[in-house]
């Protein structure tokens, strides 16, 4: 057990999924994977394993913000063995033509996070995917006929900005969505020399005011788990 996590040593796969919400997970696990087992549920942060078309997958709730997902991939990596981490999260569109419900593969991150802003004073650290995981999960994409929007997205430690207009500047500079947690997510698996990949589907937009419910979040999204499970299988 860690301190996070409830799980026995082995319990948890070399590859994980992550949502932020854990409801997502026990979603995944249940309609994705077959024999799922729950490993953690300490503060509800549901984690499973189970099996995808033969391969050993787990999938863990990381909570939002770099705070909270990066509790859980320090303790995934550093004491559970993790090799693969895939985020599949939610995100809000910053460009008129990434529609709601697109999905976008984050090859790159830019952030406004003061976590890498201490860990790296007075210079910037440029995020970035896996190169191997971005390739394989276009390929998977493709042969599910799904053609994702690929390029860099925001990760904002702030949801409910003063400023409602922030989000202007990053999409004059092409950033295509922002979401919460990505930065801490490929900066922690640099650190430890692990793969990660983000792979988001837009669930509001920002440019049209667009949105989708809490239950369309949590369920409907399914073409990323598919895009991230065919691309680890
Ligand atoms: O749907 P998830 O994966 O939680 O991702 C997005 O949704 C949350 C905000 O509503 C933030 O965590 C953001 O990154
Ligand atoms: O972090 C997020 C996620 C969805 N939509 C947003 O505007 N922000």
């Amino acid at each position: 057990m860690s301190i996070h996590i409830g799980a026995k040593p082995g319990a948890i796969a070399e590859t994980v999924l992550l949502p932020g919400d854990p409801l997502r997970a026990k979603f995944i696990a249940e309609n994705f994977l077959e024999d799922a087992v729950g490993y953690n549920e300490v503060r509800g942060m549901y984690g499973f394993t189970g099996f995808y078309k033969g391969e050993r997958i787990s999938v863990q709730g990381t909570g939002m913000g770099i705070p909270s997902i990066s509790i859980y991939v320090n303790e995934l990596i550093t004491q559970y063995g993790v090799k693969r981490l895939i985020r599949t999260g939610t995100c809000g569109s910053l460009q008129e033509n990434v529609k709601v419900k697109d999905v976008i593969l984050a090859m790159a991150v830019s952030h406004d996070s003061n976590i890498n802003a201490q860990r790296f004073p007075g210079m910037t650290y440029a995020p970035t995917a896996d190169f191997a995981l971005l390739q394989q999960a276009y390929a998977a994409a493709a042969k599910l006929g799904i053609k994702p929007k690929v390029g860099n997205v925001l990760t904002s430690d702030t949801f409910y900005h003063d400023d409602p207009d922030y989000w202007k500047r990053w999409a004059a500079y092409g950033v295509l969505a922002v979401e919460m947690e990505t930065a801490g997510l490929y900066t922690l698996a640099a650190k430890y020399g692990v793969q990660a990949l983000t792979i988001v589907t837009v669930s509001d937009h920002l440019v049209t005011g667009e949105a989708t419910t809490a239950e369309e979040r949590q369920t409907t999204f399914t073409q990323m788990m598919n895009i991230a499970l065919e691309t680890v299988k």
